[in-house]
């Protein structure tokens, strides 16, 4: 318990490296709610990141933004940030409806992109993003969609229990109690690009094409909840839907943006399909199957808390009339807050238990930047499928797509 109070004390309040000179400098368009967590809190543990500028529509409020988190430069506008020659890469916590212009904005301008997600308002405008041609020529900007929980080791570790072809079945839940967010909150803004699969379930969609390693090809069914005050209506405060896949495979999603005040972590469980596993010592006429249960639970905050469970079902039966002869099961609970926790392939990865999602997200965006392997990423197809996903639950919702932006 102390351990776990020294971590999370640990994560919001990390120990500040002492930068390099050449740093990577940047500015943030916009003084979000987000922006402490997502970036400048994870910046003070890189050697190699410096909050340089941030900028606000109102002056007064990024100056004040500015002081509190002690960024040097505040730009009276999102463009001077751009046009800035000592910024190198922005980060973009903007409306996900103001994303699209920003980020094609800020390539042009020639910085690194860091876009939070979801990356865009719909596919039509992932589509042209992440096909810019200014991002195919050499030395180009780097784009990533600010997908953390995606970089946190603790995802990684659960991949490795998942056999993505044998994945029958998919459940997965994340809630936000309804205490934190009120109605005039950009989630609940049709025109800001709001909606719960947008600021929340996109996790969820996420984390299921991570385990099929693949798309869905089909929403079977989406129904989502609305205020019903005739003024939000076209945003869903919460939603359920499932999905088909291409091995067969259904995966279900349900989102609240309205839960209750006890917060419930977000989960992913995977059923595997029933295999035979070899074992020399059967008898003749004996087979051993298995089916395979991994549960993740915490996988959008799991800095804060996780718990992987691996559930074997083993079976012993008659090969001819496939009568049961024993069973049992083995139950097996893990942990990842770093690399070197998870074991295996991934000990030698970077990392501390202290570090947040947003902290390993950020040591890859660096490393992109600086032309360094990175062991994972969020590639721009990826972004563009996970638009695509979103878009499909959107349409069989009856709520419609959440509108393109006219910016060229
Ligand atoms: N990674 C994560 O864990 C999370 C990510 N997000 C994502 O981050 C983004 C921002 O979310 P959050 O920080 O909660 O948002 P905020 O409500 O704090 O808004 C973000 C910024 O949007 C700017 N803005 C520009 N135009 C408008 C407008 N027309 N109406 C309202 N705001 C405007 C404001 O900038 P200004 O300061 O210039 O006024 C504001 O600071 C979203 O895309 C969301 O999906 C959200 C929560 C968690
Ligand atoms: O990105 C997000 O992550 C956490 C949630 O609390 C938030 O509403 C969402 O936008």
């Amino acid at each position: 318990m102390a351990s776990t109070v020294m971590r999370i004390f640990t994560a919001f309040g990390p120990p500040k490296a002492e930068k390099k000179s050449d740093a990577i400098r940047f500015g943030i368009l916009g003084a979000a709610q987000i922006a402490p967590l997502a970036l400048i809190t994870p910046a003070l543990s890189h050697p190699e990141v410096i909050i340089q500028a941030v900028a606000a529509r109102d002056h007064t409020r990024a100056s004040a933004f500015a002081k509190k988190h002690n960024i040097p430069d505040v730009h009276t506008s999102y463009d001077e940030i751009l046009e800035d020659p000592s910024i190198d890469a922005v980060f973009i916590p903007l409306p996900n409806s103001l994303h699209f212009e920003w980020a094609v904005r800020s390539i042009r301008a020639g910085k690194h992109v860091l876009l939070e997600k979801p990356s865009t308002s719909n596919a039509t405008e992932a589509s042209i993003l992440f096909n810019l041609p200014e991002l195919k020529v050499p030395n180009a900007p780097i784009l990533l969609e600010a997908f953390h929980n995606r970089f946190h080791p603790s995802l990684h570790k659960f991949l490795s229990f998942i056999t993505p072809s044998d994945v029958v079945h998919v459940h997965t839940d994340s809630m936000v109690p309804w205490l934190m967010l009120d109605k005039d909150n950009i989630a609940f803004n049709y025109k800001l690009s709001g909606g719960s699969m947008m600021m929340l379930g996109t996790y969820n969609f996420g984390v299921i094409r991570m385990i099929f390693n693949d798309n869905p090809i089909e929403c079977l069914s989406c129904e989502p909840g609305i205020f019903g005050d005739g003024i939000h209506d076209q945003c869903d405060t919460d939603f359920k839907a499932k999905f088909r896949f291409p091995n067969g495979g259904i995966a279900e999603a349900s989102t609240t943006m309205r839960g209750s005040v006890l917060w419930k972590p977000s989960e992913a469980r995977v059923t595997h399909r029933e295999v035979v596993v070899d074992d020399k010592a059967l008898p003749a006429g004996k087979e051993k199957v298995c089916t395979r249960i991994v549960t993740l639970h915490g996988f959008i905050h799991a800095f804060i808390w996780h718990r992987i469970d691996v559930k074997d079902s083993f079976v012993i039966r008659d090969k001819r009339d496939r009568r049961p002869v024993k069973s049992w099961t083995e139950s097996k609970s893990y942990k990842a807050y770093s690399y070197k926790e998870a074991g295996g392939e991934f000990a030698e990865l970077p990392g501390e238990d202290w570090w947040m999602s947003y902290r390993y997200q950020l040591e890859e965006f660096v490393n992109r930047v600086r032309g360094r392997d990175t062991q994972y990423w969020v590639e721009g197809e990826d972004s563009w499928d996970q638009m695509k996903m979103v878009d499909m639950a959107y349409e069989k919702s009856g709520l419609g797509l959440r509108p393109t932006s006219d910016f060229r």
